[in-house]
């Protein structure tokens, strides 16, 4: 994962630190399109998972466009240089400041999560003597079976307009003077690794088009969201399968000649690319238990604390030694749940010694706080190195 050159050279910066490998990164993405290609299907990347500046250079340089959630990423989006009309707005709670953001800018559509929101985008855009571009998100009440906390697509949820209330917002389409219907938007979930998942999606997915055709729609657009999942348990599984991926909707989807099929993938095109690089401050033999203290703590990789999340630790300055001790492994923050690993097999352990969080491209650096007054996490880059 890392060359003997990386991390001599880590040995010489401070710490903790993202780093980045855009090479690994460039080589996920060009998977990706190219796979994409061969279906013709659209990637929006969904800038939620990483708006770090340079990996969205190298995400617009790919063609893909952009998947946003705030006033704030449609703005970023442009300013990278994303084709507006490959920019998407989608969010359960767009304020009117960002909706009327989003029309100035005459971005590509807006996902639209409920029916209040069509009615005032309706009447924003009717201010302006406008007509919004505007996709149905609908929570199709599928289980992506991934941890509860990031699944987005059941009736539970608070995501999309639930099937229960599509005669009336085919109503309030209707008689919308300012609103241009495009298609119909999903995003079931996080982290998806289950692909069979995606089949129950796409029978939905077909079933939604069916019910807004019938009723005189044409739904031109079909957003299937992103949600695909990456291996954090073998970090060193790079690239996930994006060719087995966007095959189950060639053969689920039901695709007319005059449909574009939709996708907003995040977390697999960035999760592998970065690794949290962090220092041993102390280490603590325990009677029960034997601690390292990291310098980067929950404020720098939220997730294990938010969602018991996984990420494979390692002691890069200690490759060569086998793994002969048991470690609680804990940040700095003044919080009990800021571990990162229980009982986590390593070599024995030094002050000093540089740890490597791996796979957290994805809502990693995004993530990060000031809690307990912590400064801003810095970014290195291979590129930059060598
Ligand atoms: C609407 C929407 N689209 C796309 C994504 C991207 O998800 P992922 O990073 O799992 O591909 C998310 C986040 O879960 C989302 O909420
Ligand atoms: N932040 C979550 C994913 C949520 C995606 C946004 N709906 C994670 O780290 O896994």
């Amino acid at each position: 994962m890392f060359s003997d050159k990386d991390i001599s050279h880590f040995a010489s910066l401070e710490t903790p630190f993202y780093f980045y490998d855009l090479t690994l990164l460039q080589k996920t993405l060009s998977t990706c399109a190219d796979a994409a290609k061969l279906y013709n299907f659209h990637v929006h990347y969904a800038m939620k998972a990483n708006f770090n500046q340079r990996v969205l250079e190298k995400i617009k340089a790919t063609g893909f466009g952009a998947d946003c959630v705030s006033g704030g990423e449609v703005s970023k989006a442009i300013e990278i240089g994303f084709s507006k009309d490959q920019i998407v707005f989608a969010g359960v709670g767009k304020s009117d400041k960002e909706i009327n953001g989003a029309l100035d800018n005459d971005i590509f559509c807006f996902n639209v999560e409920s029916i209040q929101e069509l009615e005032v985008i309706n009447e924003l855009a009717g201010k302006k003597n406008k007509k919004a571009r505007v996709a149905i998100r609908i929570n199709p009440n599928v289980d992506a079976h991934t941890h509860h906390n990031i699944t987005t697509g059941l009736d539970e949820n608070k995501f999309g307009i639930n099937s229960w209330d599509l005669p009336l917002c085919a109503e309030t389409l209707k008689k919308s003077p300012n609103l241009e219907f495009i298609g119909i938007h999903f995003h079931i979930g996080s982290q998806i690794t289950n692909l069979d998942v995606y089949k129950n999606l796409c029978v939905r997915v077909n079933e939604f088009a069916e019910w807004f055709e019938e009723r005189g729609f044409t739904v031109k657009v079909l957003n299937v969201g992103g949600g695909l999942g990456i291996d954090y348990h073998n970090p060193e599984q790079q690239i996930p399968d994006f060719a087995a991926y966007f095959k189950i909707f060639s053969d689920f989807l039901n695709v007319r000649s005059n449909q574009e099929v939709h996708f907003e993938l995040g977390r697999a095109l960035v999760g592998q690319s970065s690794s949290l690089i962090s220092k041993v401050l102390y280490v603590k033999n325990g009677k029960k238990k034997n601690f390292i203290i990291l310098d980067a703590g929950m404020t720098e990789l939220m997730r294990p604390a938010l969602y018991q999340a996984y990420h494979k630790i390692s002691n890069i300055s200690r490759v060569s030694e086998p793994n002969s001790v048991k470690y609680d492994v804990v940040g700095p923050i003044c919080e009990s749940t800021d571990c990162f690993g229980k009982e986590v097999e390593l070599p024995g352990t030094l002050r000093g010694d540089l740890i490597a969080l791996n796979s957290t491209g994805a809502y990693g650096e995004v993530m990060a706080s000031h809690y307990n007054l912590r400064e801003n996490i810095v970014s290195v880059y291979n590129t930059d190195i060598y």
